[in-house]
């Protein structure tokens, strides 16, 4: 169960605040940095240039709000000490970033979480992310809540105040390539595929956002080649997650919800499932009777 946010409600308000403000600059800033930098991000990953200045320009930001004590981001090794403050936030800077060459959506998320890192998502107390799509938004958890904002002018213009996910799912969307999957997803694919609409665009906070928008899953599941999968537990699992959850969905990482996963290693990656409850069940049935 995520912490008790009480205590942090004015630096839970100045940093979806400050977010949102952001928003509109980090859209700006996308179109002349569609390169790759000569650098690789701490999962081992090429990072992009836009990456690298998203990253700049969170950090400072939400580094300079009293009582932010710590600011982490999967683009850096170690958390950095930022402040006094008692509250730390994770920060995927550009998620989806492979998506700005073909113009597609991406998005920003950020976890908010008390005390140190790495957390767990007992320690969340808020999370949310900004997706660039035709339309620029903010999506944010707190308190077993999600409201999504029109944030294209930097102020948060809330369009829903209640988001919760449709009860019928429709849609599906999954990571990995077909032969790297394991045979109990690959099973579970083979059925459900019979029934649902594929929607896959390659990034996350989209892919989720379809979910969310009209019920069904997304999945970057574990692997044979890598059995933890590709997203990270502290930076991408744990907020899409709580959202997912406050939501009305489910999440799992294939056997447990991801807010239960223990955090061992800063960037450690986790296996990745979210959606109706329905389908996270079937998901994990299909997943015990296989694997
Ligand atoms: O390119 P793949 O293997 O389909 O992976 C797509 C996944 O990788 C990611 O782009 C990883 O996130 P980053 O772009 O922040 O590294 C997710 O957004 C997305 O779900
Ligand atoms: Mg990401
Ligand atoms: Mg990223």
């Amino acid at each position: 169960m995520p912490a008790d946010t009480s205590d942090y409600e004015a630096e839970l308000d100045a940093i979806f605040e400050t977010l949102a403000e952001l928003a509109p600059e980090i859209r700006a800033s996308l179109p002349g940095r569609r390169v790759k930098s000569d650098e690789v991000n701490p999962s081992g990953e090429t990072r992009l240039e836009a990456d690298a200045y998203a990253d700049e320009l969170i950090e400072e930001a939400l580094g300079g709000i009293d009582g932010v004590g710590t600011y982490a981001s999967e683009e850096q090794a170690e958390p950095i000490d930022v402040g006094s403050g008692e509250v730390s936030v994770a920060c995927d800077p550009l998620d989806g970033s492979s998506n700005i060459k073909p113009n597609s959506p991406m998005g920003t998320i950020i976890a908010v979480y008390e005390g140190d890192l790495p957390a767990g998502g007992d320690r969340l107390l808020a999370s949310g992310f900004v997706l660039f799509g035709p339309i620029l938004t903010m999506t944010v958890a707190r308190d077993g809540e999600v409201y999504e904002a029109n944030v294209g002018d930097g102020e948060i213009d809330v369009i829903d105040d209640d988001v919760t996910l449709p009860d019928e799912p429709t849609v599906y969307g999954m990571g990995g390539r077909v032969p790297d999957w394991t045979p109990g997803f690959s099973a579970f694919i083979r059925a459900i595929e019979q029934e649902y609409k594929l929607r896959y665009g390659g990034a996350m906070v989209a892919d989720v956002n379809q979910v969310i928008t009209y019920g069904g899953i997304f999945s970057y599941p574990a692997l044979k080649s890598a059995e933890n999968g590709k997203l990270r537990l502290q930076f991408e699992g744990i907020p899409i997650a709580y959202i997912i959850e406050s939501a009305g969905g489910a999440s799992s990482d294939g056997t447990q919800s991801i807010l239960d996963v223990d955090p061992e290693k800063f960037h450690q990656r986790v296996p990745v499932h979210l959606g109706n409850d329905e389908m996270i069940d079937r998901l994990e049935a299909t997943l015990a009777a296989h694997d």
